[in-house]
């Protein structure tokens, strides 16, 4: 049997051409790829880090933005333990669509879902949403924050590291139902763990300021 801890499910979304693609390439593999073309439908990729000298294993879903494929991503988010809700920060149309993601998320996802809202490209020049516009929608809407480059690798490490801490200790803390106790959790319990229906109050995640990290300070 495979030797880690927790496995996660994290799930990214957001219009197309934001980056989502290329913050999980990043990521799991290190490399900013060229020329790369949209995503069709979904794909994933798999990364183990380590926590507190814990193997936690993320399972990372990277969706199709174009709305052509919204109802086979839209399936993705019930059993999402994370969701990463990706704008460009040089382009306010990708922003002005983060109600209706929000709406998706509602609709479709837990309602235990770790929420992090990413500005995605701060290498651009050509900025069109301070740091601070985000910051203030994610806090209104009780998410994380945190800007990205996945062309400069700015921040997309602690992007997916802070998930991972995260979700591991909503784990401990008994936050994700589950049958058996926390301390007890083989990797099968934990990738079962249940998730609770959608639309129901949430108040836990009232904390997005914890990491509000721009790379342009
Ligand atoms: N400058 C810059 N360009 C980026 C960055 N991340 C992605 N891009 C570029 O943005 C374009 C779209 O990137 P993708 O990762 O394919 O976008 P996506 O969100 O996965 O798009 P869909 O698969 O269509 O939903 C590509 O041309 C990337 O090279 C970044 O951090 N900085």
């Amino acid at each position: 049997m495979e030797d880690y801890k927790f496995l996660f499910k994290v799930v990214l979304i957001g219009n197309a051409g934001v980056g989502k693609t290329c913050l999980v390439r990043r990521f799991t593999q290190g490399l900013f790829p060229p020329g790369q073309g949209a995503t069709i439908g979904v794909d994933f990729m798999i990364k183990t880090v380590e926590i507190d000298g814990e193997k936690i294993k993320l399972q990372i879903w990277d969706t199709a933005g174009q709305e052509r494929f919204r109802s086979i991503t839209q399936s993705y988010y019930r059993s999402a333990h994370a969701l990463i809700l990706v704008y460009d920060i040089s382009s306010q149309p990708t922003f002005d669509c983060l109600p209706d993601w929000l709406r998706e998320i509602e609709q479709y996802a837990s309602c235990k879902v770790l929420r992090v809202l990413v500005g995605n490209k701060t290498d651009r020049e050509d900025r069109e949403l301070p740091t601070h516009v985000g910051e203030e929608f994610a806090h209104r809407h009780n998410m994380y924050f945190i800007e990205t480059s996945a062309k400069e690798a700015d921040n997309v490490e602690k992007l997916f590291i802070e998930i991972a801490k995260e979700l591991t200790q909503l784990v401990r803390s008994g936050h994700f139902d589950k049958d058996s106790k926390v301390g007890d959790l083989s990797p099968q319990d934990v990738s079962n763990v249940t998730l609770p229906p959608t639309r129901e109050p949430r108040s836990e995640f009232a904390c997005c300021s914890r990491w509000i990290s721009s790379s342009t300070t």
